[in-house]
């Protein structure tokens, strides 16, 4: 059957069920599109797998960030623990969560539950030099990718993305920047609550580091001004396409992170959903660049994933009411 056959059948199958045409929305736009990305008119993603990738950044030496960036590490002790809310959220949703460490600064720390898959103890300060080299960006790269195989040869069919990364937001605003000639004055925001100062300095840091890099392609800008934990995911959503597997992509970072997929591989996009619309101000931005329809919106801007741990029902039910729910024919239902 051809693409678009398969887009007739399934189309056709959603507006004979008993509503309205286009009485559910959204729902059915999400139907058609996990329909089409598993290449089938009986879809299933009652096996999903996230994966949240966790790392450190160089350019919290500048002050960008308000929380010290000892928070990563804490924070992935937190999650070992089963205390984050992503943990929280996935636990709710029955969604399991891998963890995994790609690079931060205490090389020392380890912990159980936590796929150590350090790359680096954090990257380089984007300010003054390249974020990672070429060979460590693939390597990332390649973490999330052979994470996203692994688990669809296991039986999953669907994959949620998230990070945790102090000083993140400064590496999402820049690649925003560099991906888009817009200037950092509209990429940047507070992040996890930036002073004036604070985001004074962010725009600083960013326009120095977009002046040293001057590449148009998507994965030398990565390399430059992103992150471990954003490279791994843009590993993850360049393999989606070929695995024919749906990746929910969370907030601010993450869709940093499809941006760079985007421009890479712009096919790729049709297997992403966009959870939510994140209240970091210049997601709006991304999403009018990525010409995405986030499904929540709901002010939030923790990242993790929750966002699309939180979505993830409503992309179950919208699955479900492509595979269960009664046509005019089959419920009796005469409409002339
Ligand atoms: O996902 C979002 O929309 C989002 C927006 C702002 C901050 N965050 C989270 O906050 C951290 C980075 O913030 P910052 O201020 O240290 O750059 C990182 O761990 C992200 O997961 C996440
Ligand atoms: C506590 C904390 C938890 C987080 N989770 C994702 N980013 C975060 C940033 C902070 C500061």
């Amino acid at each position: 059957m051809t693409k678009n056959d398969l887009k007739i059948e399934i189309l056709h199958k959603i507006n004979n069920k008993t509503k309205p045409p286009g009485s559910l929305g959204q729902i059915e736009e999400i139907a058609l599109q996990v329909g089409m990305a598993q290449k089938t008119e009986v879809p299933k993603v009652d096996k999903p797998q996230a994966l949240v990738f966790g790392a450190d950044h160089g350019v919290c030496a500048e002050g960008v960030n308000p929380f010290p960036q000892k928070v990563t590490e804490l924070m992935m002790a937190n999650f070992s623990a089963g205390g984050a809310a992503m943990n929280v959220f996935c636990r709710s949703n029955d969604i399991p969560l891998q963890i995994v460490n790609l690079g931060i600064v205490n090389p020392e720390a380890k912990w159980p539950n936590v796929l150590d898959k350090t790359i680096a103890a954090g990257t380089k300060n984007l300010r003054r030099e390249p974020a990672m080299s070429m060979i460590e960006c693939e390597r990332a790269m390649a973490v999330g990718e052979q994470l996203a195989r692994d688990a669809v040869a296991t039986g999953c069919n669907l994959l949620i993305i998230g990070e945790m990364g102090i000083g993140n937001t400064t590496s999402a605003s820049a690649l925003l920047s560099a991906l888009t000639a817009q200037s950092a004055e509209f990429t940047v925001g507070p992040g996890t609550g930036a002073s004036p100062e604070q985001i004074e300095t962010k725009i600083t840091v960013i326009n120095e580091a977009l002046k040293r890099c001057q590449s148009t392609d998507p994965l030398t800008i990565l390399a430059e001004v992103g992150g471990f934990e954003i490279a791994a995911m843009v590993g993850v959503l360049l393999t989606a396409e070929d695995l024919g597997c749906v990746v929910m992509v969370d907030g601010f970072i993450s869709t940093a992170a499809a941006l760079v997929a985007f421009k890479h591989q712009p096919s790729a996009r049709d297997y992403w959903l966009f959870s939510h619309a994140s209240a970091e101000p210049a997601h709006q931005l991304m999403i009018i660049e990525l010409d995405a329809k986030p499904i929540l919106n709901l002010s939030l801007h923790l990242g993790e994933g929750t966002g699309a741990a939180l979505a993830y029902p409503l992309v179950k039910c919208a699955v479900a009411m492509l595979n269960e729910m009664a046509t005019f024919q089959s419920a009796g239902i005469i409409t002339e």
